[in-house]
């Protein structure tokens, strides 16, 4: 892996005007992606991390606006126009969704779809295209793949459409693969069999990854460094191992309790962190954890800590500083 910046994010904010007023779905956002490397982005539902994931494909929904900036190798994407975006787009940086029905096309075969975004944005034969589209679907371990070429999306079960999905966001060797939960729809034995690919796949081709989802303990097993989002900022960012080892956030800490563990209770495991998410219209001035916080402290309904230096690349954004109650564990 090289300490190369593919993207550098920068104060970024992500609003969303509504009827209910200014929805801020991000606020101050900082992140390096580097070449190569494997990024999980972990929060609750509405914590603003597929927003994030779609900032910086430049896609906003027409109500949305992006502060701030989001540089790709130097090439600002903040602003930028829509041919600039569209050569970036599905070429170096190219995307995967939970549930690939919505992303691929039931009217055409998985063939057509696989060669388009190749021929989009290179000069490549038909021929050419085929035989490439044959060559990852071979890299995605999907079987008989000349026939998949001319079967329909519906003719797949849901784990070989993620793994046409894959196939579709790698066949341009991109540098970068933005995944957006893209095993929640999936069963457990099917999800562990696609985040092994995307892993396979990375080392394989270089390709640096984002992934979001709520799951921290999904990321446990695959990213390098993490972020983790809670209201529409990152509450805490370090290595794999700092966050799941020596986290200092008591979110992190909630989520981390969250982890399914062989032979509990899933309906338990959920309530794990009492209260919910923070309307992202109606952000308080303080803390949004500080309602569902158990190290609360005055301060935190007054002031927003910023994200300060834990040790190294680790960084929390956290008035409190003692240790925090489950911070020997290690998770089995
Ligand atoms: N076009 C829009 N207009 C208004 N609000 C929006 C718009 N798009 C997204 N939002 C809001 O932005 C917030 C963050 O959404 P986002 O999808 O990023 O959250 P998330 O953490 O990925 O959660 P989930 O796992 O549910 O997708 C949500 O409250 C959502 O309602």
């Amino acid at each position: 892996m090289t300490s190369e910046a593919l993207i550098e994010v920068r104060s970024l904010d992500i609003e969303f005007t509504t009827p209910d007023g200014l929805v801020r779905a991000g606020t101050g956002l900082d992140l390096d992606i580097h070449a190569g490397e494997f990024v999980g982005i972990v929060g609750e539902s509405g914590s603003g991390k597929s927003q994030l994931l779609l900032a910086l494909l430049g896609l906003n929904a027409k109500n949305g606006r992006l502060r701030g900036s989001i540089r790709y190798r130097g090439t600002e994407l903040v602003g930028a126009g829509k041919n600039e975006l569209g050569r970036i787009r599905g070429d170096r940086i190219s995307m995967i969704f939970q549930d690939p029905m919505t992303a691929l096309n039931p009217h055409l075969r998985i063939g057509r779809q696989l060669t388009e975004g190749l021929q989009r944005h290179r000069k490549t034969t038909a021929a050419a295209a085929r035989a490439r589209a044959v060559e990852m679907l071979r890299a995605v371990h999907l079987t008989e793949p000349e026939r998949r070429l001319d079967q329909y999306p519906h003719e797949l079960s849901g784990g070989m459409r993620q793994r046409v999905m894959i196939a579709m966001a790698l066949i341009c060797e991109p540098e970068l693969i933005l995944a957006d939960e893209p095993t929640t729809a999936l069963d457990v034995t099917v999800q562990a069999q696609i985040l092994e690919l995307l892993q396979e796949l990375r080392q394989r081709f270089g390709t640096a990854v984002v992934m979001v989802t709520h799951d921290l303990g999904v990321v446990a097993q695959i990213a390098d460094r993490v972020a983790v989002m809670y209201g529409g900022r990152i509450v805490e960012r370090g290595d794999v191992d700092d966050i799941f080892y020596r986290s200092r956030h008591p979110y992190t800490e909630g989520l981390r309790r969250a982890i399914p563990r062989l032979g509990e209770d899933r309906a338990a495991r959920l309530a794990t962190i009492p209260g919910n998410p923070p309307n992202l219209a109606q952000l308080p001035r303080g803390c949004p954890f500080a309602p569902r916080c158990a190290y609360h402290m005055p301060r935190c309904d007054a002031e927003m800590p910023t994200l300060e230096t834990v040790a190294g690349t680790h960084r929390k954004a956290c008035f409190y500083d003692g240790p925090l109650a489950d911070a020997p564990e290690v998770l089995a």
